[in-house]
């Protein structure tokens, strides 16, 4: 916000121009964060023991649990961040990208000619058979085993990559850490990934209902 207005002053935009971005920001910023939070929590309160070592994490982190969060803390948060890629790997907000091929593209088994649309899969790429026998299964000490992860980098791109990618990547990951460090070290969740149905839309959204137990711990 602060470097909008500062190019109003210099009136480099106008009112409507920084309305336009303030929107984009909030459209494209706020229900992608939610609804990849609400998978996160969904997923740590199915799996008991992952949710005992991000609280034991956070304390270890804190010290003091009644203090605030820096933003120096969240890199030291390695396990949560770990459970936050594997629930985003298996639930990407984003499920499908698509793209205009420039050029013609020779690929191993087809050729894309200049011009066409391409959607490309996030949730198929984060299921292929490169992530191993367990692709289907919640596992974050995937994220810290390099042998367990995709030889090509390009492997997870679930904010997509490039100069189209997501501006909002780095803001995005602070706030749903952050969040989640809120959440869990006030509550116990309890959760049922078996119920979890979703629907591919524009977003990945949950198909039907679904309950998560809070409860505060003492
Ligand atoms: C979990 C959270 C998020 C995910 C998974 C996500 C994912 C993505 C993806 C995949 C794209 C590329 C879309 C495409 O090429 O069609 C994108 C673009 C974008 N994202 Fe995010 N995003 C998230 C949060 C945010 C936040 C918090 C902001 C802003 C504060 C944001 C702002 C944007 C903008 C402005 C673009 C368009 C970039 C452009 O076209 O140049 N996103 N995002």
């Amino acid at each position: 916000m602060e470097y909008l207005l500062k190019h109003k002053e210099e009136s480099a935009l106008t009112d409507k121009e920084i309305k336009d971005e303030v929107d984009t920001m909030v459209i494209a910023g706020y229900e992608t964060s939610a609804t990849q939070l609400m998978y996160a929590i969904i997923l740590i309160g199915s799996h008991p023991e992952v949710q005992e070592r991000v609280y034991n994490e956070i304390k270890d982190v804190l010290i003091d649990m009644n203090r605030d969060v820096t933003k120096d803390d969240l890199p030291k948060l390695v396990y949560l961040e770990a459970v936050l890629k594997e629930s985003i790997r298996l639930y990407p907000v984003v499920p499908v990208i698509v793209r205009e091929t420039e050029k013609t593209m020779k690929l191993s088994k087809y050729t894309i000619p200049a011009g066409s649309t391409v959607a490309i899969s996030l949730y198929g790429m984060n299921r292929s058979r490169e992530w191993g026998p367990d692709l289907n299964v919640f596992n974050p000490d995937r994220w810290l085993t390099p042998s367990m992860l995709p030889e090509h980098p390009a492997s997870f791109a679930p904010f997509s990559l490039g100069k189209c990618g997501c501006i909002g990547k780095p803001y995005a990951m602070m706030t749903m850490k952050t969040t989640l460090v809120h959440v869990i070290r006030r509550f116990h969740l309890s959760a049922n990934q078996e119920a979890l149905r979703v629907q591919m839309d524009l977003l990945l959204k949950p198909a039907s209902g679904h309950g998560v137990t809070f409860t505060r711990r003492v």
